[in-house]
């Protein structure tokens, strides 16, 4: 799912997102939509989707990840719910597991995600218990609110839960049991890619889809890198969102069916070859590898726009691929064949 945090997947157009990339559900977050451009200006023009003219689904995060991340240090977290600092102007704000839903609703978006508290990295053991308890409370108040409230555009919108319990299997299996009960249309998977090594992210993860039930679609929040993805898919991950794809492409990160390129080495200077030729789309055999090396350099826009596409190619691409070897039986093999071209840098 390519992020497009503020209304946009960045630098590239809902065109082109649908045309070349295929993607089908983009990312927004409250926490910056909510900042700007505001709830009095999406809901003057209908919605996110009338907006920013994206007619396929939103999933919107709830904010409760970018205030950690992103706000000034004026963060203050109690039961309530979350007081914090604008980032843009400094202004004062609160989030609650109430009015985020009411904010999702007003953004108009078909997936929206529960206020949880993603459980910083590393904690001890009753700070991650205590976390998990408050946003399992907050997951509560979450659906009473949902429930009792209605969709605003005349579309329908879901609810996804969110699994805690930081770096801990007893408290993941716990929060795991506690979110499939919610029986939502969804689940997703919180609190990983936080600076954790691969290896606990894969173990945790492994040990939650083990949980979350088989016919409902499990999102893993903020993951990964093309390996992670693919790990992810054969422990039991169905969704993924990551900013890699776009804010690696702005500085050069060209992910291709042979490896990872940076695309600023002199040695692409002159090679006329095209980006990717053995992938679909537009911009990966339209364009060469030293024009893309020359935009990039040259600080272009177009430079950032063509990676961005490309890159989000690659990644609707690898998870297609990794679609079809399931359905064909083929999905170890193949994924072993990946593995060895993913990491290895041209
Ligand atoms: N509501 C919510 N809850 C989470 O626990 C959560 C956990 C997350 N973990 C990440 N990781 C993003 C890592 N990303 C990797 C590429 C560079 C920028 C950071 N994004 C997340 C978003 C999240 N959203």
């Amino acid at each position: 799912m390519p992020v497009g945090t503020a209304g946009t997947v960045k630098a590239v157009h809902q065109r082109e997102l649908k045309e070349d990339v295929k993607a089908q559900i983009i990312l927004g977050n409250t926490y910056h939509l909510y900042l700007r451009p505001g709830l009095d200006i999406l809901e003057k023009a209908g919605g996110l989707h009338a907006f920013n003219g994206w007619d396929r689904p939103i999933l919107t995060d709830s904010g409760g990840y970018q205030v950690y991340s992103l706000a000034g240090t004026g963060r203050k977290i109690n039961e309530e719910g979350v007081v914090f600092k604008s980032h843009i102007d400094g202004s004062v704000h609160t989030f609650t597991p109430e009015n985020v839903m009411d904010i999702q609703r007003a953004i108009g978006a078909d997936i929206i995600m529960a206020f949880d508290e993603c459980t910083p990295y590393p904690c001890d053991f009753t700070y991650a218990r205590k976390s998990m308890e408050m946003t399992h409370r907050w997951l509560t108040r979450c659906c009473n609110r949902f429930d009792s409230t209605e969709a605003k555009y005349g579309h329908g919108q879901t609810l996804f839960p969110i699994v805690q319990g930081s770096v801990y299997k007893d408290l993941r299996k716990q929060s795991a049991e506690f979110i499939a009960s919610a029986g939502r249309e969804g689940n997703a998977i919180g609190g990983l890619s936080v600076g954790e090594p691969a290896e606990i992210m894969y173990e945790l993860t492994e040990v939650v889809c083990d949980i979350l039930p088989k016919d409902k679609p499990r999102y893993l929040m903020g993951v990964g890198t093309p390996a992670n993805i693919l790990e992810c898919i054969s422990l039991g991950v169905d969704m993924f969102d990551c900013v890699m794809p776009t804010r690696n492409a702005r500085n050069g990160m060209i992910f291709t069916t042979e490896g990872i390129i940076n695309i600023r080495n002199e040695k692409w200077k002159d090679d006329m070859s095209p980006i990717d030729s053995g992938l679909g789309g537009h911009v990966s055999t339209f364009y060469s590898k030293a024009y893309l090396r020359h935009l990039v350099k040259s600080g272009e826009m177009l430079g950032a726009q063509i990676a961005s596409i490309h890159n989000l190619t690659f990644y609707l691409w690898l998870v297609n691929s990794a679609r079809e070897k399931i359905i064909d039986g083929s999905f170890a093999s193949w994924k072993r064949e990946m593995e060895k071209k993913l990491n290895q840098r041209l």
